[in-house]
């Protein structure tokens, strides 16, 4: 296998990479047409964030399996195209955190002070004392929009200046925040109160011109604006505008929409703007963590190991999966299809879901179904993994039950969707692997193919209406592909289905709605069979991801106790940890079983079948067994640093991290067994 780096990045990538048997071509001054050249001999290309991997680049890179980013942003990188290639796409979250945020730190003192200005006019010779007055940071209100791993760091580090600390980030659950000390706030909150905003989200589109005209208007007039994050987050143009009207006291950013910044950038002549050449990660520490990491997680892949870092997996496992896929595509249809079979705006979607695989994937169903609806009500850009929050902005109330099987299919959708004018009912499921059917509408059961140009319609159960409407059909000369017929248990309605090779008029409608005096319910109904686009899912679901950011809170606590000694291991834990718990699986079967045991030993304490006495001895047990766990951190810690090999190193990380683990298990052993033992004293 072949690899391409580029970008500058450390030589260790390059290393690491080789001893895995990867061939290596480290290329630090390739252009964007000495890359389209080259990429079709790799199997594996490695970027910062100057490079862009774009559709043409993934389109000439045939052999191309992975794609490494040495950082976090991936918006140079099409994951879209990559993943419909089958490319895996892979960051290093955590490897670069402290780097930026240490910068971004340092951006806020300039902007309250303006450091560099002050400097340059020193240094050519002008001593104005009277022309820097800055202002205090303490006491003053941040507000830090994006909340991830930066975003917690500047937090940290901010608090100890004496600031007020507001935060916003639609994905964090408040008993995470409160583990590091802030409360989440609105948006709207955290633009009227800061004094300081600073900027710690991805670019996509809910964060492009996050910070514009229109919401600095909703600010301070003073405030004072870093972005270290992305380029595009700001509209720069606007920030200009607002620095030199100054209401807007002064600015940083490290980012820039266009890199290298132009030279026509009104950022350049707007006053008390500070800027760095997009530096925040450039640090040795930073530079040896990404590229290391990076070439660990491809190691780690090219020997089967589980991988950690894949930002497009989940799409890819979907994408793999053809049976989940045919249902997202399936739930969609039907979303598509109830918005059009109702008229009015939705207020309502309950989601039925049979079997387990649907139970596993009920967000990307249910993201899937919205989807569908908002297509038909005109909002074409929601994306799968932005359709649920769409949906709740919009008052739309969501409810989903689940049920592990169903007695006539291995798994089942069936959706009920409300509006103000009314109601409806479709059920769907898919044949063999990829063959999609709606088998109930309403109170009529059918099987029917969710074709392009379908014809729906109501009317009473009698004699001649299906001729009477193929009459019309045929006099403008429609071909009919396919019809389902079915009526209701009381045989007084009938439903027709009719699917068509082609789209129909509105006055031939209108013509086949007069057909019954009952007045015949027409829904014309098509366009739903484009192909579902993959854009779901590049990052997990906001369950899986709750899951682990409290998983990781816990291990956080855990620690706050050893966090002296052990704090640079802190990123290699995240790296294994990757966003996911699966790890956990990995600890040693033993000592699982142990732990049930104890588990075991003290449901039956609370059953009344087990004395006190034994279960205080094993709290006495489990306890030494944590503390035995906090010293072998200890001690795993200072040999990391007499180890010099890499392999050597990585397994006393490796090790580390099972101590980690064990140590989140020994605690909430101990909290259920201190738990029994008070309940029990009751
Ligand atoms: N200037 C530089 O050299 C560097 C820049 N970065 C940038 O910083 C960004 C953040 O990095 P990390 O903290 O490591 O990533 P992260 O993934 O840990 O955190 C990003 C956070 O932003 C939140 N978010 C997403 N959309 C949001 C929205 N519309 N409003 C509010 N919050 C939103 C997410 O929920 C997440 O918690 C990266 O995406 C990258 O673009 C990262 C490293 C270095
Ligand atoms: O990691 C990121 O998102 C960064 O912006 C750092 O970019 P770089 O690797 O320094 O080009």
């Amino acid at each position: 296998m072949r690899a391409l780096i580029l970008d500058n990045i450390e030589v260790f990538c390059g290393e690491i990479l080789r001893k895995s048997g990867i061939e290596v071509k480290q290329e630090n001054k390739l252009s964007r047409d000495g890359l389209k050249e080259v990429i079709s001999n790799y199997e594996i290309v490695i970027v910062r964030s100057a490079t862009k991997i774009d559709a043409e680049i993934i389109e000439l890179g045939k052999k191309l399996r992975l794609i490494g980013r040495a950082g976090v942003g991936v918006d140079n990188i099409d994951i879209e195209a990559a993943t419909n290639k089958s490319i895996l796409v892979m960051n290093t979250p955590g490897g670069n955190t402290v780097s930026a945020a240490e910068h971004t730190c340092g951006m806020l003192l300039s902007v309250a002070r303006l450091i560099p200005q002050a400097h340059a006019e020193t240094a050519a010779g002008i001593w104005d004392r009277k022309k820097w007055m800055g202002v205090e940071l303490e006491g003053k209100t941040l507000a830090i929009l994006g909340f991830g791993k930066i975003g917690q760091e500047v937090a940290r580090r901010m608090t100890s200046f004496g600031m007020r600390i507001l935060v916003y980030d639609p994905m964090i659950p408040d008993e995470f925040a409160q583990t590091i000390g802030v409360n989440l706030s609105s948006l709207e909150k955290c633009f009227q109160e800061a004094d300081f905003i600073t900027l710690h989200t991805p670019l996509n589109s809910s964060t492009r011109g996050l910070v514009s005209k229109k919401t600095i208007e909703m600010m301070k007039t003073g405030v004072r604006i870093v972005n270290c994050a992305r380029g595009g987050i700001v509209n720069e143009a606007d920030l200009a505008e607002e620095l030199t009207k100054g209401k807007v006291a002064a600015a940083a950013a490290d980012v820039f929409e266009k890199e290298p910044l132009s030279q026509d950038s009104p950022l350049l002549k707007a006053p008390h703007f500070i800027m760095t050449p997009h530096i925040a990660a450039s640090t040795i520490e930073a530079q040896s963590k990404v590229a290391t990491q990076i070439a660990l997680q491809i190691g780690d892949w090219i020997s089967g190991k589980e991988v950690v870092g894949v930002v497009n997996a989940a799409s890819l496992g979907l994408v793999q999966n053809l049976e989940l896929q045919a249902y997202i595509e399936l739930s969609e249809k039907m979303g598509s299809f109830v918005a059009q079979y109702v008229d009015g705006q939705p207020k309502q979607l309950t989601v039925f879901l049979s079997g387990s695989m649907l139970g596993k994937f009920s967000d990307h169903i249910i993201s899937a179904v919205l989807k569908g609806i908002f297509k038909i009500m005109g909002e074409k850009n929601i994306r799968h993994n932005t359709a649920l929050a769409f949906a709740k902005s919009k008052g739309i109330v969501i409810e989903v039950n689940r049920e592990k099987s169903h007695q006539d299919y291995t798994d089942l959708v069936r959706i009920e969707y409300s509006t103000e004018l009314g109601k409806s009912f479709v059920s769907g499921f898919v044949i063999g692997k990829t063959a999609q059917r709606i088998n109930m509408i309403d109170e009529f059961t059918c099987e029917v193919k969710l074709e392009k140009y379908l014809l729906v319609y109501k009317n009473r159960d009698k004699p001649g209406v299906i001729a009477r409407v193929g009459a019309r059909l045929l006099r403008v000369n429609k071909n009919i592909a396919n019809v389902s017929l079915s009526r209701n248990e009381e045989k007084t309605k009938a439903l027709t289905i009719i699917s068509l090779d082609s789209d129909v008029d509105d006055d031939v409608l209108e013509r086949i709605k007069n057909v019954d005096d009952d007045k015949l319910l027409k829904k014309r109904y098509y366009d739903i069979n484009k192909k579902s686009h993959p854009d779901f899912f590049i990052h997990n679901s906001p369950n899986e991801r709750r899951e682990s950011l409290l998983f990781t809170a816990d291990l956080n606590v855990a620690f706050k106790t050893l966090k002296d000694k052990i704090t640079r291991f802190y990123y290699v834990s995240e790296l294994l940890l990757g966003d996911s718990v699966t790890e956990l699986k990995k600890i040693d079967s033993l000592m699982l079983m142990q732990m049930m045991q104890v588990q075991e030993k003290v449901d039956e304490f609370i059953r009344g079948n087990v004395l006190r006495q034994e279960v205080e001895v094993e709290k006495k047990n489990i306890m030494e067994q944590r503390v035995q766990v906090e010293r072998n951190m200890d001690s795993l810690s200072i040999e990391f640093d007499t180890v010099s090999s890499i392999d050597e190193r990585i397994k006393i990380i490796e090790a580390i991290y099972k101590q980690l683990v064990m140590h989140k298990y020994f605690g909430s052993l101990l909290e259920s067994i201190t738990k029994a033992l008070h309940s029990n004293e009751k």
